[in-house]
C-alpha cells in the first residue's frame, strides 16, 4: 500500500478545548477513506486540518504532524495556497460562486495565472467531464451556476476542485444536502474519481461509507477509535464502541 497522507500524534485545539486527541492514521493513495462517528466527534475538524482550513479560525492550535509529499503541511516552508491546490475540498452545502458555470470552473486556474482562452476551455471541458456534469451543461456554460439543481451544483463544485488538478480531494458530507438520486450520482462519481485521486470523505451515513469507501475510520469524542478496511470494520469491528455505533446501539 502507498501512503498519501501520514498523520502522527495530532492534537487539535479550539482555544482551550481539545477537539482531536492523538490522532494517528495513514491515508492510502487512490483509495476512498471514510470518516464516521457521532455528531461533534471531530470528523470535520480533522478533515479541515488536512488542507489547513482551520487556520482561518482564530485561536486554534495543534501539535503533531501531517506528512504530505514528504513534509509536514504545517512546516513554515509550505505554501498554503499551493497546499490547497493539491489538497482540494468540497463542502457540505454546494457553494458555487454567483457566476456562470464556466467562470466557476476557471476561477482557480485564472487566479493561478492561466489566461489563454483555449487552455481555459480545455480545463472546463475536462473538469466537467471528470465531474460527470459535462453532458448536462455543455450547451449552457454561460448560464448562472445558481440555475443548476443542488446535485448539479455539487458536481460543479467538484469540477471546480478538479480544475486545480488536485492530488487529494477532501469531501465534508458532500451529499447531506442532496436527494437520493443526486446522492447516488455523487457516489458513482466518487467511485470513478478514485482511479485518479485520493479521496477522504466525512459522512453521517454508514450505508454510504459501506458503499463507497475502501477504508473507514471511526471517531468518538476527538479520538480515532478504530481504522481499517471498510469491509472488516463493518463485519468484525475490534472495538466494542465501533460495534455499538455501526449496529445502531450507540448512546
Ligand atoms: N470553530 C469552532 N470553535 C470552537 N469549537 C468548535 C469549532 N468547530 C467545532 N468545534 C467543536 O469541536 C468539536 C468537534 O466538532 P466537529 O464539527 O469537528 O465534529 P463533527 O464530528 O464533524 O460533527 P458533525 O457530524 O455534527 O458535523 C465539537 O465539540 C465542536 O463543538
Amino acid at each position: 500500500m502507498s501512503v498519501k497522507i501520514n498523520v502522527k500524534n495530532l492534537d487539535f485545539y479550539y482555544g482551550d478545548f481539545k477537539a482531536l486527541n492523538d490522532i494517528n492514521i495513514e491515508i492510502e493513495e487512490k483509495k476512498v477513506t471514510a470518516f464516521i462517528g457521532p455528531s461533534g466527534c471531530g470528523k470535520s475538524t480533522f478533515i479541515r486540518t488536512m488542507n489547513r482550513m482551520n487556520d482561518l479560525i482564530d485561536g486554534t492550535k495543534h501539535t503533531g504532524e501531517i506528512i504530505y509529499d514528504g513534509q509536514d503541511i504545517y512546516s513554515p516552508k509550505v505554501d498554503v495556497v499551493e497546499l490547497r491546490k493539491k489538497v482540494g475540498m468540497v463542502f457540505q452545502k454546494p457553494n458555487p460562486f454567483p457566476k456562470s458555470i464556466y467562470e466557476n470552473v476557471v476561477f482557480g486556474p485564472k487566479r493561478h495565472g492561466i489566461k489563454k482562452k483555449s487552455e481555459l476551455d480545455k480545463i472546463v471541458e475536462t473538469s466537467l467531464k471528470d465531474a460527470a456534469l459535462w453532458e448536462e451543461v455543455k450547451d449552457r456554460l454561460d448560464s448562472s451556476a445558481w440555475s443548476l439543481s443542488g446535485g448539479q451544483q455539487q458536481r460543479l463544485c467538484i469540477a471546480r476542485a478538479l480544475a486545480m488538478k488536485p492530488d487529494v480531494l477532501l469531501m465534508d458530507e458532500p451529499t447531506s444536502a442532496l436527494d437520493p438520486v443526486a446522492t447516488s450520482k455523487i457516489e458513482e462519481l466518487i467511485e470513478e474519481l478514485k482511479d485518479k485521486y485520493t479521496i477522504v470523505i466525512v459522512t453521517h451515513s454508514m450505508q454510504q461509507a459501506g458503499r463507497i469507501s475502501d477504508n473507514t475510520a471511526f471517531f468518538l469524542m476527538g479520538n480515532l477509535v478504530e481504522y481499517g478496511e471498510t469491509s472488516r470494520i463493518f463485519s468484525s469491528p475490534e472495538d466494542k464502541r465501533t460495534e455499538d455505533y455501526i449496529t445502531g446501539r450507540f448512546g
